[in-house]
This record gives structure tokens, sequence and C-alpha cells, in this order.
């Protein structure tokens, strides 16, 4: 049955919800002021399809991207920027809020710059045997098939024919693909995982299809395929090789803000613990002016950093250890001697961490999340341990979607 709804506010994703129905009813696509018209989804009783928006919202702008509203790589090219950073930063706010946080939340920073350099696209075989390689459809894990993408990085250009050749090639095998493809100053460094087992003659099939899309590196789940140039990052004055598959923020501009973020706050903090460094966006930067003691459980990104330290002069000596911090985290009399200790965990957050740090004297704590609902669960404890949350300054590099990033400041 087709409703007619009004929308009454834009929800944590990105959904319009509308409360005129006793709860809340989520219609994606639609924006807060508009008449709707919208029809049910089997399974879903609280969600509606868009069908018509009957009364625009003045904010309501078109989307730049012929995709957008199938591919669920985007959530919000339909509204103005300025509404868009207010929702944005609302997101922080009203988490911390919940979570009974009060503290001065800074204006959004727009960190989307070139775009993105890392994306992970998904291949299967659908019906009738057609290949398609893109990202999930909205809500769903059908896979919209691609050939452009206007938010990714130029170094991604050539990302989407490399992933469909390569997709081409190993979606006989029947399985699903995810294809992870890292921009660097080399070309394309692209794992491919889900194939299972290859026989030799694929592994050389592949490696032709390395060299013609001129790959700088070709993994499959890790192990090398072909490697034509080293899949070299720039980090402040190093150069990083990256292990296959490593983590990178996902926006060069995004890595530098958060980086810049810390180091001010960081001011002149001696002996430093980066905690969860991956390949040490953070401690090879810090390095210029502080010892680094940096933590992962990626033992090949803890290499990495190790390696590239020491290649890069006027760095002081960064120590890196691999060690997982859920399990074992850094205890307070291994805190002792920093002046500070800098946080950046996966969407989990570092709860263990997070306790050891609010039973430690480390006078300077600096977090950076991803997960608005980690990080206040997080703070509570540093808050409870007692220190003061100063600020929070939340940083926009997954623009377009409900992700969100924020740098906080921690006081002992
Ligand atoms: C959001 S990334 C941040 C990495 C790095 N700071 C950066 O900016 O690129 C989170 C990091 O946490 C690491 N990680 C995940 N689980 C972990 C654990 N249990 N112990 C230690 N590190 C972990 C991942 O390997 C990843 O490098």
């Amino acid at each position: 049955m087709i409703q007619t709804l009004t929308i009454d506010q834009l929800g944590h994703r990105g959904d319009g919800v509308s409360l005129s129905q006793g709860g809340a009813t989520y219609v994606p696509f639609a924006l807060p002021g508009e008449t709707v018209e919208a029809e049910p989804v089997q399974g879903h009783p609280d969600r509606r399809k868009l069908l018509r928006v009957e009364v625009p919202s003045p904010d309501r702008v078109a989307p730049f991207c012929p995709h957008f509203g199938v591919c669920g790589g985007c959530a919000i090219q339909h509204l103005r920027d300025e509404p868009y950073r207010t929702w944005k930063r609302n997101l922080v706010i009203e988490t911390l809020a919940q979570a009974g946080i009060d503290v001065p939340v800074d204006p959004l920073i727009d960190a989307h710059g070139a775009g993105r350099r890392r994306i992970t696209l998904h291949a299967r075989r659908g019906t009738h045997d057609i290949l398609k390689v893109g990202f999930s459809a909205t809500a769903s894990h059908d896979i919209i098939g691609i050939d452009h993408c206007p938010i990714l990085d130029p170094g991604l250009n050539g990302a989407l024919e490399a992933a469909w050749a390569l997709a081409e090639a190993l979606t006989p095998v029947g399985k699903p693909l995810d294809i992870q493809v890292t921009a660097t100053e080399n070309g394309l460094d692209i794992d491919v995982r889900g194939s299972g087992p290859l026989p030799p003659k694929m592994i050389t099939s592949l490696s032709q299809l390395a060299e013609k899309h001129k790959l700088a590196r070709l993994t499959r789940h890790s192990e090398l395929v072909l490697l034509r140039r080293p899949p070299v990052v720039a980090i402040g004055k190093a150069k990083v090789t990256l292990p296959p598959g490593a983590f990178l923020q996902a926006t060069a501009l995004g890595e530098q803000t958060l980086a810049e973020l810390a180091m001010a706050k960081l001011g002149r903090a001696k002996q430093v613990a980066d905690l969860f460094c991956g390949v040490g966006p953070f401690a090879l930067r810090l390095a210029e002016k502080a010892r680094v003691f940096a933590c992962d459980s990626d033992a090949p990104a803890v290499t990495a950093l190790q390696k590239a330290a020491p290649a890069t002069s006027g760095l002081k000596p960064v120590k890196a250890e691999a060690r997982d911090l859920f399990r074992r985290p850094l205890a307070p009399p291994e805190l002792r001697d920093f002046d500070a200790v800098l946080f950046d965990p996966p969407r989990q957050g570092a709860q263990a961490q997070a306790a050891q740090l609010a039973a430690s004297r480390v006078p300077l704590v600096i977090a950076v999340s991803c997960n608005a609902t980690t990080f206040a669960r997080d703070a509570k404890l540093l808050i409870d341990g007692g220190y003061k949350l100063e600020r929070v300054i939340p940083v926009d590099q997954f623009k377009y979607t409900p992700h969100v990033e924020l740098v906080a400041v921690f006081r002992k």
C-alpha cells in the first residue's frame, strides 16, 4: 500500500525519518521537511521505499553520481553541503550526549580531499552468469556493477578496469571475490580474496593481467602473484612499503588532518606511545619531534613501520611491537614513562586499553576514533578514571556516508 509521509528528521544512517505513524519509519533518500510517497519493504516493518517526493526540501540537490540510490557506497549525496555538515557533526554530538558526555564539539573538518584512495570492490556472477563488479547495493548483499565512481582519488584511475579484468579471469572458479585496491606512488596495489586455491595456469593469467594493467603489485590472500614496483606511500617524510591489504586511512587528506590535529595537541611531549599504529601515519610524523613507541596486532604493518623509520633522515627513534592490545593492553607500569599516549583503534574501540589508561598517570591522551559509539564507551572509562575530556573534533573523510572520524583530547 502506498503511503504519504512527512519526514521529520535525518537518521543516523542518512535515512529520512517520519515520526507521524506513532513510531519511527525510515525512508532512505527522503529529507526533513519533505512530503513523500513511499511503499512498504518486505521483511522490514519500519522501512519504506521512496517512490516520489511530493513536496521537496529546499535543501535537496541533484546527486552527482548516476549510481547513487542503488549503490550502497554513498548514503547522502542529495543534501546541500551546509545541512549535511550539521547532520554529520550532530551524529557525534548526539552519540556523546546519549552516553552522558558533555564536551565542546568543534565544527566538522572536511577531509575528503582528492577522494578515496583505498576501496574494496565485490565481484560475483549472478543470474544468467552475468558478472558484476562494484559495491554492495543499499541495504542488501547484491552487487551493483559500476564502471565509474566519482568519489575516488585520481590515484585509483584504472582500478575498476583492473578489477573487472581480474574478476573476469577468476569468477569461473565460482566464488564471490573481494578486491581491495589501494592507490600508491607506484601504481595500484591489489589484493584479491575469496578465490580459494588456484591452478598454476590461473596464476600465470593473473600475472599477465597485472602486467597489462600496470599494477604495482598483485597479491591473492596476501600472497604475491606479481610485484612490478614496490607499493609505496609517503607518510610525512617517510616512504612506507605497504604490506598486502594493509590498513590505510580512506583519504590522504583524512590521514594528514588526523595526524596534524594529533600533533598539534601533543605539543611538546617527548615520549609518546602510538597504540593501534598501523603502518605508522602518526608514529612516523610524531618521530620528527618525539621518541615513539608504537604497537599494533598486524605484524606485517609493524614490520613496514620498523623498516621505514630508520630509513628516514631526521627521525627520533621509533620502537615498534606487534601486540594484541585487546588481550594484552599496555598496563600502568608500562605507561609510566610516556608524556602522552595516542590511540586509534578499529571500530570495536579500545575498551581494555582505555581501562588501563584510566588507571595510569599519563598526563595527556589523544583518542582518534572511527566509531562515536565505542569512543563514547572508552571515553567514559577515561573520564571515570580522572581524565577531563577537553574537546572533540569531528573529521569527515568518508564524505557522503554516515561514517565520521574524530580526534579527542583528554588530560589528567
Ligand atoms: C583504525 S586502524 C588505525 C591504524 C593507524 N593508526 C592509521 O591511522 O593508519 C586500527 C588499527 O588497529 C589494529 N588492530 C586491530 N585490532 C587490534 C588489536 N586487537 N590489537 C592491536 N591492534 C589492533 C589494526 O591492525 C589497525 O592497524
